[in-house]
């Protein structure tokens, strides 16, 4: 008997080890294989271990220095060698990055029939609120109604009715910063911009009213938090549970919950979702996304416009004040841009001396942000040069297909390479220079480096197609308004070493948080 459980064991060990050995080493093993046979199309990278595929390598080279992870995905575009798509492997996971025009229109071509959407981000803050919404589930002609009536309501045609109450945001947290005081401006921005989206989503009484989250600490302990504090504390858990090794090898440790921490997360993440519920419950807001889409979408169960107002709360909070903050930094790094930009800003919005920026912030007049030309284009490169999202979000194939000469299997997920189309040398003069005017059609930046007009797809911080962000046009106007206002406030510096550093950038997972010290409040 004894001999005979000791047998089961070492056959059980066996047949785990021969599991484990065929999904991380021989599987991913046959994949490089693969993909190098298809020809010259596809870059990876030259060292890959068994286990930790690129893992290991890119975490030497970027994490460990500092440096933001996705600026490795860039510099491979820079190479001279670099090739329309990329592999990115690690253990349990592979993405094909498309990253060439041409690629890129014909994987458009693909999207959503045979190439769909397939929610891959669960480790990290992607998990929040993942509970089926707008931006993590396919293509049906259900969600296609829904992301219909949720643009149109937070849409261009409808977003500038909310910058009255943007500003009050941008107030509250700004308004109260004095002169010569040191500030995270990061934080401030991060506030601001997360409560006008929650405000807005679910209505304007939301901060006030909203009960307080039983985050779970570390130690078990229980703090009750605002779910502004809640939800920033838990990303930074979730950002650092996603790349920790376990997670990465094993992410079936995330997905169902499994470990100490994963089910701290998850225990957390549900915490969230009882206090936006039980708030929604008993509001009378009629005026919030949430309540005008549950108005016209009446065969829709709440659950699920609750979980798209999710989805557009997470995809619009990081990204809009982590591109409000790179701004910001750019505007001091570069002061030539700087100097035009404050002249168009004294020109067109106070109409040179006419107006006070005192009066123009009590009466925002939106109009003028349509004649402001090089704010446009300002914020155009800053989202080109730190995109604050570096790739899509994940895309499934459906189906084995042949995109141009590489036969790509079912089930691959593919993904834009925003951070490397945004700098491709073959599409931008000087790419890696900062250079507004490369947006305006009277430039010599205008064109690609042979002179031909670039391709429309070579812009793509927002991607393109029927899954692209629907929030671009409030976004567009939401940093539009924030920059004008912090322009018309105040008067900042922010450490030479830091301006210098040419690391620093913005971005989800990157690890640079901007601080400033407030040399003037203006008005
Ligand atoms: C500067 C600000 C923003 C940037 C750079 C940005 C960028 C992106 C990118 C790159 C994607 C992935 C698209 C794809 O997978 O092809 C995306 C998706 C998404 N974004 Fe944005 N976004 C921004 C602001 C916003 C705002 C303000 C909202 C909502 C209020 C929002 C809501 C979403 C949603 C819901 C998705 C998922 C779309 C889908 O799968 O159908 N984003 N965004």
């Amino acid at each position: 008997m004894q001999f005979s459980l000791v047998t089961v064991f070492c056959i059980i060990v066996f047949g785990v080890v021969c599991h484990l050995i065929t999904k991380f080493v021989l599987k991913p093993y046959r994949k490089r294989r693969y993909y190098k046979k298809q020809g010259s199309s596809i870059q990876m990278t030259e060292r890959f271990y068994p286990f930790l595929g690129d893992y290991k390598g890119i975490i030497n080279d970027y994490q460990d220095k500092g440096k933001f992870i996705a600026h490795y995905v860039r510099d491979l575009m820079l190479q001279k060698d670099a090739t329309p798509l990329y592999l990115f492997q690690i253990p349990n996971m592979v993405i094909l990055y498309f990253r060439d025009v041409e690629w890129l229109s014909e994987l458009n071509k693909l999207i959503p029939k045979y190439v769909d959407r397939e929610p891959i981000d669960n480790s990290g803050f992607g998990k929040i609120g993942s509970t089926g919404g707008l931006g993590q589930v396919r293509s049906t002609e259900a969600w296609k109604k829904r992301r219909e009536v949720l643009m149109k309501t937070i849409g261009i045609n409808h977003a500038s009715k909310f910058i009255p109450l943007f500003i009050k945001h941008l107030d509250d947290n700004f308004g109260v910063i004095g002169n010569q005081q040191e500030i995270s401006f990061s934080q401030v921005a991060n506030t601001s911009v997360f409560s006008f989206i929650l405000s807005l989503l679910f209505g304007k009484n939301v901060l006030d009213q909203m009960g307080l989250c039983n985050y779970e600490a570390k130690d078990g302990s229980i703090k009750q938090m605002k779910l502004y504090d809640c939800m920033m504390t838990m990303s930074d858990d979730m950002k650092s549970e996603s790349l920790a090794l376990y997670n990465v090898i094993f992410p079936e440790l995330v997905d169902y919950n499994l470990g100490r921490e994963n089910r701290r997360n998850e225990r957390n993440n549900k915490e969230i979702g009882r206090v936006l519920n039980e708030f929604i419950a008993q509001s009378t807001e009629k005026n919030s996304v949430y309540a005008q889409v549950i108005d016209e979408l009446k065969d829709t169960p709440q659950e699920q416009i609750l979980s798209d107002c999710i989805s557009l709360l997470i995809g619009g909070h990081e990204t809009t004040f982590m591109s409000f903050t790179s701004a910001v930094y750019c505007l001091k790094k570069y002061p030539e841009v700087m100097t035009k930009l404050i002249k168009e800003i004294q020109t067109v919005v106070l109409e040179g001396g006419k107006i006070s920026p005192n009066d123009f912030l009590q009466n925002f007049n939106h109009e003028k942000l349509d004649e402001m030309e090089y704010l446009t284009m300002f914020i155009k490169e800053v989202l080109r040069l730190h995109p604050s999202a570096s790739r899509s979000l994940g895309y499934k194939t459906l189906r084995p297909l042949k995109i141009k000469d590489v036969m790509i299997p079912k089930g691959e997920i593919l993904a834009f390479d925003v951070i490397g189309s945004l700098v491709s040398p073959k599409q931008w003069k000087d790419p890696m220079n900062f250079i507004p005017e490369r947006f305006d059609p009277t430039s010599e930046y205008f064109k690609t480096p042979s002179g031909k007009n670039r391709h429309p797809l070579s812009y793509i911080p927002f991607t393109f197609g029927s899954r692209t962000c629907p929030g671009r046009s409030l976004a567009m106007l939401e940093l539009k308004v924030a920059i004008v206002y912090f322009m018309l406030k105040f008067e900042y510096q922010i450490e030479e070493d830091f301006l210098q550093n040419p690391d620093v950038t913005f971005s989800i997972y990157s690890p640079f948080e901007l601080h400033m010290k407030i040399n003037n409040v203006k008005c």
